[in-house]
């Protein structure tokens, strides 16, 4: 829905600044509502993404603006260009006449298992790899096995690796700690490089390397632990194999002392890729804890830099954004839109008889309540007014209702009003009342946000002079 958001297809709904970010994509909007039109490349190959999530009936729920059959024609139309596209790709939709699905072997929208199914290929391309030196000695008659031998090897490679890849993609996998199953995967290379080692004659000193090949792969993802007990495994593995090769050979015999040195030579081998998978572990930790801090940091940035510290509501620096915005809008599309400027009545009283603490518990009880009720708001029949309200400054919030003229503007304070006198706010000195009175005016079209916000405050004085508690509106 965001994508669609995003590309100037308006939806519906309510709440903070959709209303905003619904058409900002977008210059071709006609009052209030960017409309797609058959023929508009450039749209569509925006929807394109977005409407393979989001399907004709969820659209049309959403109270598309294009309706009816011009939704459905659209619809289609945008499936088919997806499916085209897609097909380019290589990453094919299968679909049926009447049977909507879609499956991409590399999925777009989840960029970790794209990165976990890439990384499986490039296991698979590695066996294929090592399958040069292979044939070479084969072929020199090196090794204990012909060529159909290479083949049942080579297709027990492939056969592991497509395991793996399906259970990776399959969603399988997600349970585990590591989705990518490294340990697994490794633990399965070495067992295959042991099975072409036995099988080596005068090539057995070189084969070795398969195994720090395997191993090489865990660096990016195990841990030192995990690599030790791999590494354990794996000289375990080596030295059972020279156990049975060599049963019945006498102990003095010096190819087992050869394998012995191997032995000692791959175990050594493998404590110092422990090391250096430890260290690379360690980095690797530290990168994707830095990363979290950094990510936590912007959010609470971003927060900091558009809401209010006490009440958690907009700021006013986002306040007069979101207006400069809305008055774009209104000059681009011609839609009216009104402010309201509300003001907390007597509320020096409240910080005066009990307390700064309890003033700041009626202010975030009243942010809470204006919260509440500006997203409930639907007057006039419409659901998608995106209502925004923040904290204007001390005791003082605006009220910014786009789409909305004087009259309903009025209503819709009054509304609040009845919310908030309703019952006292919760505050650490008890319940305490409060009521507010309001400024209300309706943007001129050719007026500045100032002008306008101005006109709103001086309705405010107005409401404040004939007894508080009330709501005025600007000629
Ligand atoms: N507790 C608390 N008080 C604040 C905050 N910001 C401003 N104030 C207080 O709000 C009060 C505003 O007082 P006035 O401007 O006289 O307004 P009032 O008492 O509501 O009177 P009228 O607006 O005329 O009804 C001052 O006492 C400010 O100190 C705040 O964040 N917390």
């Amino acid at each position: 829905m965001d994508e669609l958001r995003g590309h100037g297809l308006r939806m519906g709904g309510c709440g903070g600044e959709a209303g905003s970010e619904r058409e900002a994509g977008d210059g071709a909007a006609d009052s209030g509502h960017a409309r797609l039109r058959v023929g508009d490349e450039r749209r569509l190959a925006c929807g394109m993404a977005a409407v393979k999530r989001c399907d004709e009936t969820r659209i049309r729920r959403r109270r598309h603006p294009v309706r009816g059959d011009e939704t459905r024609r659209l619809c289609r139309m945008l499936r088919r260009r997806v499916a085209a596209a897609a097909c380019l790709r290589h990453s094919a939709p299968v679909a049926w006449p009447g049977v909507r699905m879609s499956f991409e072997l590399f999925p777009r929208n989840d960029p970790n298992l794209r990165r976990l199914l890439r990384r499986q290929l490039m296991g698979l391309a590695s066996y294929l790899m090592f399958l040069v030196p292979l044939v070479y000695a084969v072929n020199e008659g090196w090794m204990r096995m012909d060529f159909s031998g290479l083949a049942w090897f080579v297709a027990a490679a492939c056969a592991v690796n497509v395991f793996f890849f399906l259970a990776i993609r399959s969603g399988w996998t997600r349970r585990f700690q590591d989705p990518g199953l490294t340990l697994a995967q490794i633990a399965t290379a070495v067992a295959l490089a042991l099975v072409m080692i036995h099988y080596s004659e005068e090539a057995r000193s070189v084969l070795l390397m398969l195994f720090f090949a395997a191993l090489f792969f865990g660096i990016f993802g195990l841990g030192t632990r995990q690599f030790l007990l791999l590494g354990t495994a794996t000289a375990v593995g080596y030295w059972g194999l020279i156990q049975w090769e060599f049963r019945d050979a006498p102990a003095e015999d010096p190819r087992r002392k050869l394998e012995v040195l191997r032995l000692l030579t791959l175990s050594m081998i493998m404590l110092w890729m422990a090391l250096l998978g430890s260290y690379v572990a360690g980095l690797r930790q530290n990168l994707r804890r830095r990363n979290a801090e950094l990510a936590e940091a912007m959010a609470r940035l971003r927060t900091l830099v558009a809401h209010d510290e006490l009440t958690g509501a907009f700021n006013r620096r986002h306040l007069m954004d979101i207006l400069t915005r809305e008055k774009e809008r209104t000059d681009r599309f011609g839609h009216v839109f009104t402010v309201c400027i509300i003001d907390l009545d007597y509320f020096k009283r409240i910080n005066d008889s009990h307390g700064h603490a309890a003033g700041d518990d009626v202010l975030r009880g009243f942010t809470e309540r204006m919260l509440a009720s500006a997203r409930k708001i639907d007057w006039l029949g419409r659901q998608d007014v995106d209502t925004t309200f923040g904290r204007y400054g001390g005791e003082e919030f605006l009220l910014v209702m786009p789409h909305t003229p004087l009259a309903g503007a009025r209503v819709c304070v009054e509304r609040i009003r009845d919310r908030v006198v309703a019952a006292p706010f919760e505050t650490g000195a008890g319940p305490l009342e409060a009521n507010f009175s309001a400024g209300v005016a309706e943007h001129r079209p050719g007026e500045t946000v100032a002008e306008t916000l101005a006109r709103a405050d001086e309705a405010l004085y107005l409401a404040k002079t004939r007894g508080r508690g009330r709501t005025e509106t600007a000629d």
